[in-house]
């Protein structure tokens, strides 16, 4: 007697709910895309195939049917499950947040897309509807609470990082994408020497050079219009150029874009839309012809490296830490080519649209206030002697600028949706909100730096609360645009290094306003959220002071 259909589709729900509570539910699985991908197609034609050969007809007919009935009913009864737990069940069940979003990423990602790739405007809107911690996804929460940031990013955080962190540049290795504490430690020691006291003392010649070059360019292009966020660009790319390889892209010399530039601007842009989603990122790059500007940024800096390697720099260089900790550090890891290959990327990117971001911001608010500028002028021009021996020194004492460059960091940091980390397996405890253990959680930067509950009129660019008014910043501890902890960023001092130098060489030498039909919006309006930010062009006069 034949087996009734219903009795299939009791065996595929069955198996349903059986993968859902006896796998999905349990562990990480964002790397297992392309297994998960096939089996749909490879399970059912496995059970297509099985039925026709040993069924009681071995029809085609016969095989298609019970396969789809078992395929559908599976699949069904499978996101069933999934939807059922999310809602009703799950440890984040009673976080507010849009309904949609608890059911899957997808729907965060959608929106994301559909309001135009500005997340941390998304979740800002979030928060202002559902108040300090949002469900962002089903096993998400956005948190502006003040307490969050240290208790997530700071030195004693019990946090790691998320799963996002092995997608993004699958299959790279690199510091940044280092979940493995240990392992990430012992890179970091590596890094950190690159970055010591002496290391950046060296460093500044070279920041110099390419800050001179920079006000070459002005000086020929003064009075004329030119998209300062690209000549911003320029700089900080070819310094990192210098910085990784030992050579710079020669970007500002020749006024012109670097072809890894655009590679890595193109890989990127995929970030912004995919990161609720990110478990796709590997699964395209392993689909042969997809992700290619993402293969190629990657295959340029494996020759690159190769290069490197054939020479030493007078100057030390990052590179010159990393080969030898390759060469001679005692721990084999170091050994693993693909650090190198990694790191490489990492110091272009890292440093470069990071730094890009800030100074263009900065030039917005001082082409936007004039009584700024002038008050920034004034403290140059006491202190301060460009090219001098002391020049780095001087500018790191330099309060007026500090308090710019901090301003700027506070209203537009260059990581605007903040970091993703998941809550030890216990959980922790949010000023009296208990956030269960494995939840993957965020403190968006972008918002907290306007919250008037951390900083008095927050949504005003007021350098002087950094030193003078220090009443103005009600939460110092929220304010980590470098993050902090094991974790942060260890070039900050490079980074500063780079914004006090440009920025207050700039405002010695010339006055600087926006282009006619220019007030800065687009730059606000049109920069695209990919980790870090794709800036919108803007167009500034950069005009040589008359002394
Ligand atoms: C305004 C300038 C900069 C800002 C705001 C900034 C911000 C950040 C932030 C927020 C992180 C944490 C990223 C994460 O956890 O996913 C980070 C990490 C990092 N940054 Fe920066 N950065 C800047 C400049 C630089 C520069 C010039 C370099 C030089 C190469 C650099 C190298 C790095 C590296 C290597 C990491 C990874 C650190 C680790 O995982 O241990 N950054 N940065």
């Amino acid at each position: 007697m034949p087996i009734p259909l219903k009795a299939f589709a009791f065996v595929g729900s069955g198996l349903g709910v059986a993968s859902h509570l006896g796998y999905f539910i349990h562990g990480e699985h964002h790397m297992e895309g392309m297994r998960i991908f096939l089996a749909f197609f490879l399970v059912p034609a496995f059970t297509f195939a099985t039925i026709l050969r040993y069924g009681n007809s071995g029809s085609y007919v016969e095989a298609s049917t019970i396969t789809t009935v078992i395929t559908a009913s599976y699949t069904i009864s499978l996101f069933s499950s999934i939807a059922t737990y999310r809602i009703f069940f799950h440890p984040l069940r009673n976080f507010p947040g849009p309904t949609k979003l608890k059911f899957s990423k997808f729907n965060h990602s959608s929106l994301v897309v559909t309001e135009g790739t500005k997340n941390f405007q998304t979740v800002d809107r979030l928060h202002k509807e559902y108040g300090e911690f949002v469900r962002v996804g089903p096993n998400e929460l956005s948190i502006t609470a003040p307490e969050a940031v240290n208790q997530i990013l700071g030195a004693g955080t019990k946090c790691r990082k998320a799963e996002w962190y092995d997608c993004v540049a699958y299959p790279e290795k690199a510091l940044n994408l280092e979940r493995n504490r240990i392992i990430h430690g012992a890179r970091r020691k590596i890094w950190d020497r690159a970055f010591s006291a002496k290391s950046l003392r060296d460093y500044e010649g070279r920041v110099k050079i390419y800050t001179d070059q920079l006000m070459s360019q002005l000086n020929a292009n003064s009075g004329k219009a030119i998209d300062a966020c690209q000549w911003f660009n320029f700089y900080a790319f070819d310094i990192m150029g210098e910085m990784a390889f030992g050579q710079s892209f020669e970007m500002i010399k020749s006024g012109t874009e670097h072809k890894l530039l655009s590679l890595m601007h193109n890989g990127m842009a995929s970030i912004g839309p995919l990161t609720p989603i990110a478990w796709i990122l590997p699964l395209l790059k392993q689909i042969p012809g997809a992700a290619k500007e993402s293969k190629e940024f990657v295959k340029y800096n494996t020759e690159q490296v190769a290069r490197r390697k054939q020479y030493t720099p007078e100057a030390p260089d990052l590179f010159s830490f990393f080969i030898d900790a390759e060469k001679n550090d005692p721990n084999p890891m170091h050994k693993d080519p693909n650090w190198l290959i990694g790191d490489c990327g990492l110091v272009i990117v890292a440093g470069s649209d990071t730094t890009t971001a800030t100074l263009s911001h900065i030039f917005y608010h001082l082409a936007k206030s004039p009584h700024i500028f002038s008050k920034l002028r004034e403290e140059l021009d006491s202190s301060y002697q460009a090219g001098s021996y002391t020049e780095f020194k001087d500018l790191q004492e330099a309060r007026y600028l500090n308090g710019i460059i901090n301003e700027a960091l506070r209203l537009h940091p260059p990581t605007p949706s903040g970091l993703l980390r998941v809550t030890p397996p216990e959980g922790i405890t949010i000023k009296e909100t208990i956030v269960p253990g494995n939840v993957t959680v965020s403190t968006p930067f972008w918002s907290i730096g306007r919250l008037e509950s951390c900083y008095e009129k927050a949504s005003e660019f007021v350098p002087e609360r950094w030193y003078e008014k220090p009443e103005m910043v009600i939460e110092k501890n929220v304010f980590v645009p470098f993050s902090a902890g094991p974790m942060g960023c260890v070039g900050k001092q490079l980074g500063l290094m780079e914004l006090r130098n440009v920025t207050a060489r700039i405002v010695s030498q010339f006055d600087v306003k926006f282009a006619p039909g220019e007030d800065g919006t687009g730059l606000l309006e049109k920069s695209r959220d990919v980790f870090t930010l794709a800036l919108a062009s803007m167009m500034l006069m950069f005009t040589r002071r008359e002394r």
